[in-house]
């Protein structure tokens, strides 16, 4: 199966290594191709010219900015409407894209930055898709981890949660390792303690089932030394914190997606 992905920038270039490394056959358009050179080491192809590149392409994935997406989209209807296309676009609403393609073969989802690592959390609508080619879609987004299909509705909040998230959790992450320097650690160590830290605690939610909630009050021994750190963070209202980010940032997309929706590219 030959697979375009139109857009080789951060997320473009994560995803299309992600797909190589899973055997697909992948063309990764950008319009500097000086800038993923290194792709083309990889077996990628590397083209500056996306109209063409998609013409030999059944999977077309278009991984531009919203908007660009949009316009793509309009410039190439005839062509995208007779094949798979996945817009990985933020705020883009199917029907957006549809008054040019129809949506019976379009898909949105919405991915992370951990797919260059397959460790992606990836989520999916395609309420105009036949079954057998949502299938074959999902099988290609289960290259960037794990898959979820989701109502559109939802589509705003899990890219304000997940598609943003890792930015929100390196910054913890970047926290607790400069919390180590100041308390004396070297900073290979602290970084290593802070990340295996983070991969060990999601490992526990993922396979135990249990609510986050629950194991935190494992580890908070009466009287012991985990309960000062978790005042301090009471104290600075980190919860609330992270309820306005999340809230903002859904906001903020619903934004986008409403202006999107009321403009002819
Ligand atoms: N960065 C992230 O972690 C995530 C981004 N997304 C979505 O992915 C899309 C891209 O985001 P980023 O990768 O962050 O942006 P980016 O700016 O790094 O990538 C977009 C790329 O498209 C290229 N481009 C623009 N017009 C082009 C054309 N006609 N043909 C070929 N290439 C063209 C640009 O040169 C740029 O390299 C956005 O819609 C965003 O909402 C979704 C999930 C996560
Ligand atoms: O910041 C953004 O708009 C994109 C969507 C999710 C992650 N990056």
């Amino acid at each position: 199966m030959n697979i375009t992905v139109v857009g080789a920038g951060t997320i473009g270039e994560a995803i299309s290594v992600a797909l190589k490394n899973r055997g697909y056959d992948v063309t990764a358009t950008r319009r500097n191709v000086s800038k993923i050179e290194t792709l083309a080491g990889l077996g990628i192809r590397v083209s500056s010219k996306s109209e063409e590149a998609i013409l030999d392409a059944d999977v077309v994935i278009l991984s531009l900015k919203p908007y660009d997406v949009l316009a793509f989209v309009k410039r190439n209807a005839r062509v995208l409407a007779e094949r798979t296309t996945i817009s990985m676009a933020a705020a883009l609403p199917i029907s957006a894209m549809a008054r040019y393609t129809g949506d019976g073969r379009l898909m949105r989802a919405m991915t992370n930055i951990a797919a260059r690592v397959g460790g992606g959390f990836t989520v999916f609508c395609a309420p105009g898709m036949q079954e057998r080619e949502k299938r074959e879609c999902r099988k290609i987004l289960e290259c960037f981890g794990e898959v979820m299909e989701v109502e559109e509705k939802y589509m705003d909040a899990l890219t304000a949660i997940s598609g943003s998230g890792p930015a929100y959790i390196l910054t913890v992450m970047e926290a607790m390792m400069y919390a180590g320097l100041k308390v004396g650690l070297p900073r290979d160590l602290a970084l290593k303690a802070s990340y295996e830290t983070i991969l060990g605690s999601a490992k526990l939610v993922s396979e135990s089932g249990n609510h986050p909630s629950v194991l935190k009050d494992l580890v908070v021994t009466p009287g012991g030394v985990t309960i000062d750190a978790i005042y301090e963070l009471e104290d600075s209202g980190i919860r609330t914190a992270f309820m306005r980010a999340i809230e903002s940032a859904t906001i903020k997309s619903r934004k986008i997606s409403e202006e999107i929706a009321s403009r002819d590219p």
